[in-house]
């Protein structure tokens, strides 16, 4: 086997994508990619900033063009927002570049782990608590359908999931690694 191939990491605000990409990287010595501070850098504005100028539709246009670009990418971590399997085209472009883990997690976790930060816009409108909700109930279908496996990240910390994203992702390249 030559190694694992692109981990994409998708999943909702909070459930921890661009920490755990983050450690998952340096775990695997690769190189880590987010796709929302590529934006952010691409564009010198953040994603607040974005939402407010261009829309939901700006953001989202450059988040198509960024995702494809990143996933063309070798061997690296990526983390994606939240909002990145709404597209079809999106999804086939990470489907096709990488195995793709979906973080799952409780809306309780993703409200505390998201109350403090300020530059998630789809959280400032409304209740915060009814749009995870709302947004769960619309995109899990797609995360599920776009991901090679699930984990949860609402019961241990983002070193535990790292470890079992590096066992599942071992098993899934060498189906015949039995020590995997
Ligand atoms: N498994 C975890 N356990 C505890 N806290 C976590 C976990 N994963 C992420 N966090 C914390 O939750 C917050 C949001 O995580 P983040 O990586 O930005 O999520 P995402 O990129 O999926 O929106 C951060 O403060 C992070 O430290
Ligand atoms: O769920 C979403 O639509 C979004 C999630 C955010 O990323 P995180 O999931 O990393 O918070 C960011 O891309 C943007 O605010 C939109
Ligand atoms: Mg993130």
């Amino acid at each position: 086997m030559q190694g694992l191939p692109t981990i994409i990491l998708v999943g909702p605000m909070g459930a921890g994508k661009s920490t755990i990409g983050r450690l998952l990287a340096a775990e695997l010595k690769r190189e880590f990619f987010d796709s929302d501070h590529e934006i952010e850098a691409r564009c010198g504005a953040n994603i607040a900033w974005i939402f407010d100028v261009e829309g939901e539709r700006g953001f989202r246009d450059r988040e198509t063009l960024m995702l494809r670009e990143l996933a063309g990418r070798e061997a690296i971590v990526l983390a994606t927002g939240g909002g990145a399997v709404l597209r079809e085209d999106n999804r086939q472009a990470l489907r096709e570049r990488g195995t793709v883990v979906y973080l799952a997690t409780s809306v309780e976790q993703q409200i505390r782990r998201t109350a403090r930060d300020r530059n998630r816009p789809l959280l400032r409108q409304g209740n915060p608590e009814q749009v995870l909700r709302d947004l769960f109930a619309k995109r899990d279908p797609l995360y599920r359908a776009t991901a090679d496996l699930t984990v949860r990240t609402d019961r241990r910390g983002p070193k535990a999931v790292v470890n079992e994203i590096i066992r599942r992702t071992k098993r899934l390249s060498d189906p015949l690694d039995l020590k995997a």
